[in-house]
């Protein structure tokens, strides 16, 4: 089946980012429902090696994190091409802008808008999270090196919004999906 250049026009990517805790999941399983858009958890797509050395409590290098990242950039283009996908929301720490730099190459040449949600929390906040999660590889002493990673988006990265997630999760969510409707309202990417 051919594809319909006006309709990829229309297209929109969400990552959210941020550190382990920040409540990138929930947010994104919450926008991709309310958008109608495919969800991608950009953890399922880690190599074994890398969930295990993270379950062992060694933070990951940029070595790690290469690969894994035109994963991402690879999954979220894979689906673009099917017509019936009017958007993507993948989870993907992307704690770099050097990482977020590969997310927009593997998308550049794509019929879509990529954009970046960093949920922003104080460390505090992300240890309670992490520390009342149960069966998870990651446990709440990752959060301190996952924040020496973090480079929040600065304002020359202007596919990039930040989103206090210092709040109850229903807050966040609503607030979440606001800002979402926002850019691709000023983006005209999305009409309802
Ligand atoms: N805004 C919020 N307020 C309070 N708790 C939240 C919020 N968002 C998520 N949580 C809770 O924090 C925990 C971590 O959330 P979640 O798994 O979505 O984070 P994450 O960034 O995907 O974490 P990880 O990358 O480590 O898997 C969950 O128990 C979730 O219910
Ligand atoms: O780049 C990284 O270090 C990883 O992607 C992590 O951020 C975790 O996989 C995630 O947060 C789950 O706890």
């Amino acid at each position: 089946m051919s594809l319909n250049p006006h309709m990829l026009e229309k297209k929109a990517i969400f990552f959210i980012i941020g550190p382990s805790g920040s409540g990138k999941t929930t947010m994104a399983k919450f926008l991709a429902d309310k958008l109608s858009f495919e969800y991608i958890e950009g953890d399922d797509l880690h190599p074994k090696a890398n969930i295990e050395k993270m379950g062992s409590g060694q933070p990951l290098n940029d070595e790690d994190r290469w690969g894994w990242l035109y994963n991402c950039g690879g999954a979220c283009a894979m689906q673009l091409d099917d017509p019936n996908v009017k958007g993507i929301v993948m989870t993907c720490s992307a704690l770099k802008c050097a990482y977020r730099n590969i997310l927009r190459d593997s998308l550049k040449h794509r019929p879509g808008s990529v954009h970046f949600i960093y949920l922003m929390a104080p460390k505090e906040v992300l240890i309670e999270r992490t520390s009342a999660r149960k069966n998870h590889y990651m446990k709440a002493d990752m959060v301190e090196s996952q924040l020496r990673d973090m480079q929040a988006p600065k304002d020359d990265e202007k596919d990039a919004y930040t989103l206090n997630v210092n709040k109850p999760p229903e807050e966040s969510k609503d607030d979440c999906f606001a800002l979402a409707k926002d850019i691709l309202k000023k983006e005209e990417t999305y009409k309802n």
